[in-house]
Parts: structure tokens; C-alpha cells; sequence
């Protein structure tokens, strides 16, 4: 039986996105590390890693990242672990495996502190020196180092590029390009729904990304999951899609969150699309949070179990004094 999407999808994405598709997507090994140190020139680039307890994961991506692009040829300026609030020995051994460390509350107390990942990567535009930032999560298990070149590309080497996505065969139950649950369930349709002209982005919520400071201090930040859809989304507005490029890294795995936890997730990605489509508090002011009720079992059967959601945005990091 045809289930109810299955109408030639030509009648329903815009043709522009297929152009974009064939424009703006790279495979990885499209430059040498030699033609990307030369492109580079006298532009500096800061590799951001947020974290929260991953001490048994960020070691081996500090380590691995300088041993290849740092120490062994000069593309990546300085590896910064940004910890978010982590309560186990995630500061000490990313230090130890050559990291700089920031507490993320600890940057900029004077604007004060939010959990999350946003928040963590919205602090790096304060103790981050790049002209590009590139953002890698902490918690990879199947990757490698080719990962930042390849996101360094486009932007190094094509002036109209602000933004680079990743994206990656990453094992899943449905298949080698299964996006994740969150992708699949919220992120697509949304996108379909709200934002056509970004269907061609394979990976719109992955982790690995890179930009330039001087797009990224101009967007309003989730300070939670959203920061990656927002960016997409807000990007596109901004510039225009062509200031988005993806590249294809190869293959990815990565620790995978419970469930009821990606609940959460998906919370914060649908708050920040309804309040860019509503056009109240894409660059609000901090506090904002939903009361998100899911169901556990309970000592006398099903119990409601209830969680606050921070659904706060911080505004452009170049607006802040
Ligand atoms: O409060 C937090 C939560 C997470 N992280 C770090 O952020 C990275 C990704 O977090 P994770 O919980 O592993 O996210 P996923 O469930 O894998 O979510 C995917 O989808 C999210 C929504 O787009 C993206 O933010 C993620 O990077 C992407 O991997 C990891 O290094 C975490 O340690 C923080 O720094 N602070
Ligand atoms: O990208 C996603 O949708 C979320 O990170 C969840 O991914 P997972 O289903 O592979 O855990």
C-alpha cells in the first residue's frame, strides 16, 4: 500500500533544491590538506568541541584532531573543548589530551550561564580566536580526522560560503543514511513544512559543522539543541541558501541519547522554529522554558514524569557588549 508521502517528489520540492544539491555538495577528499593550508593563508581556524561528561570520548578527539592538524601540518590554530557543565573528568582529560578548556559557565559570567549545547557554542565566540569556527561533538565513536578538512573546504575555498554541514553514512535501523530519530521525526518535516528550500541538507541536525565568526556572532543561538536547525535556517534567511554548502565525510557513529531524552530535543528544535515562524524571540531574552510531560512506569502503574525544557536563545553574540 502507498503510504501517504509517495507522490513523485519532483511535485513537491522546489526545483531549486536539486540545483543547490548539484552546486553545493562535496565529498571530503575534493582538496589535498596541501590546497587547504594554501587557501588558508593568514585566516585562522579554531576547532570547538562542546562537551558534557564525555570524558571517555573527548581525549581521543583532542588528541587525534592535533596530532593530525596541528602538530603534523598547520590548518587547525587551536582546539577548544568547551565543557558544559560536565560533572565527571571531562575538563581534565581533554586538557591532558592538549585541549584549551572553558568551563562554559565561566565565560563571560557577567552574562551569565544556561545549560546546553548552544549555550556552550555560543560562549566560544568569546575565548575562540578563528575567522572559522568548526564544531565536532565529543561523544564519536566511528570518524575521523578527515572530518575537519572536509568541512574547511567550501569555506576556504569558495568566498559565497558562510556555512558548512556534514553529513555521513551513519548506521541506523532503517539504513546506512537513516538520519536519527530526531532528523527523521521532527527535523525533516519541519523542514518540509517551514523551510522547502532546505531539503537538500542530507544531515541538517548533525553535529559536525563548520563557519565563519562573522556569520555565526550574527545569529540569534538556541541555547540548547536547536542551535543546528536555527543556523540552517537562519543562515538561509540571512544570506541566502548558496551560503550553505554540505560535504560528505564518510562515515560516522556516535553515542545515542535515550528516547524520552530526545523528547526533550525535539522540543527545544520545534520551539525554535515556531518562534522564527512567529516571529517573536528568535534573539529573545534568556528563561524561557516549556513544562514537557512524558510517562514512566510508577510503583502504582504509569506515572507522569516532567521536565522542564530550556527553550532560551541567546542573541548575536556581536551584539553583546
Ligand atoms: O548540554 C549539553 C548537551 C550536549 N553537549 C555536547 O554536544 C555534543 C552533541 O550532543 P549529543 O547529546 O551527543 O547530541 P545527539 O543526540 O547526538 O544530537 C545530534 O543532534 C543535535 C541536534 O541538532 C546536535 O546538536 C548534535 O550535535 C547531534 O549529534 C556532545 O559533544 C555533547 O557532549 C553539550 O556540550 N552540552
Ligand atoms: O540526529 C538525530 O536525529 C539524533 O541525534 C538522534 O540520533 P539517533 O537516533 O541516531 O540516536
Amino acid at each position: 500500500m502507498a503510504g501517504p508521502t509517495e507522490h513523485p517528489v519532483e511535485d513537491v520540492v522546489a526545483g531549486g533544491v536539486e540545483g543547490w544539491f548539484a552546486r553545493s555538495t562535496h565529498h571530503w577528499d575534493d582538496w589535498t590538506l596541501a590546497d587547504l593550508v594554501a587557501a588558508k593563508g593568514s585566516q585562522r581556524v579554531s576547532l570547538v568541541v562542546p562537551a558534557r561528561n564525555e570524558a571517555g570520548t573527548v581525549g581521543d578527539v583532542v588528541s587525534r584532531v592535533r596530532a593530525a592538524l596541528v602538530e603534523t601540518v598547520a590548518l587547525v590554530d587551536e582546539v577548544v573543548v568547551i565543557d558544559s557543565d560536565s560533572t565527571d573528568a571531562t575538563y581534565a582529560v581533554a586538557s591532558d589530551a592538549g585541549a584549551v578548556v572553558h568551563r562554559s559557565a565561566e565565560v563571560r559570567p557577567d552574562l551569565g550561564s544556561h545549560p546546553g549545547k548552544g549555550e556552550a557554542m555560543w560562549k566560544s565566540l568569546f575565548v575562540t580566536t578563528g575567522d572559522v569556527l568548526v564544531f565536532m561533538d565529543a561523544d564519536l565513536l566511528d570518524w575521523d580526522t578527515h572530518f575537519v578538512p572536509g568541512l574547511l573546504g567550501p569555506l576556504l575555498t569558495r568566498p559565497e560560503v558562510a556555512l558548512v554541514k556534514g553529513f555521513y553514512e551513519r548506521p541506523g535501523a532503517e539504513g546506512p543514511y537513516d538520519g536519527g530519530r530526531v532528523t527523521e521525526l521532527v527535523a525533516r518535516p519541519l523542514i518540509a513544512l517551514e523551510h522547502p528550500e532546505l531539503a537538500g541538507l542530507v544531515q541538517p541536525l548533525a553535529g559536525e559543522w563548520a563557519v565563519r565568526r562573522s556569520l555565526f556572532e550574527a545569529l540569534p543561538v538556541p541555547t540548547g539543541y536547536a542551535v543546528e536547525l536555527a543556523a540552517l535556517v537562519d543562515t538561509a534567511g540571512l544570506l541566502g541558501l548558496d551560503a550553505i554548502a554540505q560535504v560528505d565525510l564518510g562515515r560516522r557513529d556516535h553515542a545515542h541519547q535515550a528516547l524520552l531524552d530526545l523528547g526533550a530535543m525535539a522540543t527545544q528544535i520545534l520551539a525554535a522554529m515556531a518562534s522564527r515562524r512567529d516571529g517573536a524571540g528568535a534573539s529573545g531574552a534568556p528563561g524561557g522554558s516549556v513544562a514537557l510531560r512524558q510517562y514512566r512506569p510508577g510503583p502504582a502503574g504509569i506515572a507522569p514524569a516532567d521536565r522542564v525544557v530550556l527553550v532560551a536563545e541567546r542573541p548575536p553574540a556581536r551584539s553583546v557588549a
